[in-house]
């Protein structure tokens, strides 16, 4: 891929194969942030028209998604057209007693929200209206770089990999990394611990693993 490609941001330099994690989650992060407000409204809207062509969303019941953060893919849109197909919503929160993992806990439009230590806002988590991971249809993720074997780089804190361990390779749920077109990278460094992702949809690409 080129070195600079329309629209991206030019103050870093894309990283080559040797660069560090950390400074591939710059670049990426930097990349995402330097959208526009306009093409964060295009790109949201877009995933929602290129979800409701997928089988797998259209049959599933649970679905998990987050609320965008440092210029992340916005899945709000989506959120709302989940409502509107009586599909349940479910949000990533931090795990309250077991440090680096993450429940996901029911959303609507009347949800009470508390912001987390990463200023992110989260349901308050209830136990009637948590979900089990195994029992998500779909577990969207959010991501920093994506490459098209279907590896993940996120945040660094290693929430969804530590949480998604157990449900690897199992039916449910299917996990689709959600991203922007920029977040594309040549090749990713694999670490032991990552968990592939099985799909990821841009505003306008799928990638199927
Ligand atoms: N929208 C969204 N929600 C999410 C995640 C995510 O990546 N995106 N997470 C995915 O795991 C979990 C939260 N993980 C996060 C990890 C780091 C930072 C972050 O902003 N870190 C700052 C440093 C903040 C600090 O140290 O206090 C930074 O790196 O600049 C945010 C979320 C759960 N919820
Ligand atoms: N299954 C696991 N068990 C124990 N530690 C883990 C596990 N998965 C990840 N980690 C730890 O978490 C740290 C961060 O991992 P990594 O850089 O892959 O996070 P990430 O995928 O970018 O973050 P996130 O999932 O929060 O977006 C690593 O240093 C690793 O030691």
């Amino acid at each position: 891929m080129a070195d600079l490609l329309p629209g991206m941001n030019t103050q870093l330099r894309r990283p080559t194969s040797k660069a560090s994690i950390v400074e591939t989650r710059r670049f990426y992060r930097q990349q995402r942030r330097a959208l526009s407000p306009e093409q964060q409204v295009k790109a949201a809207r877009q995933l929602v028209k290129h979800c409701q062509q997928q089988p797998q969303f259209q049959s599933a019941h649970k679905v998990a998604l987050y609320l965008a953060n440092d210029g992340e893919l916005d899945p709000h849109p989506l959120i709302e057209h989940c409502w509107q197909a009586n599909k349940d919503v479910y949000l990533p929160v931090l795990h309250p007693f077991c440090a680096g993992y993450l429940v996901f806990v029911h959303y609507g439009p009347e949800t009470l929200m508390q912001a987390n230590r990463f200023g992110i806002p989260e349901p308050k988590v209830e136990c009637h209206r948590l979900c089990p991971i195994e029992q998500l249809d779909i577990l969207f993720t959010p991501l920093v770089a994506f490459d098209t074997k279907g590896n993940r780089l996120g945040m660094g804190g290693g929430f969804y990999d530590r949480t998604l361990k157990p449900v690897y390779q199992r039916p449910k749920p299917t996990l689709i990394g959600l991203a922007h077109d920029c977040q594309q990278a040549d090749s990713l460094p694999v670490q032991p611990w990552d968990i592939p992702l099985q799909k990821i949809l841009t505003p306008t690409q799928e990638f199927n693993l």
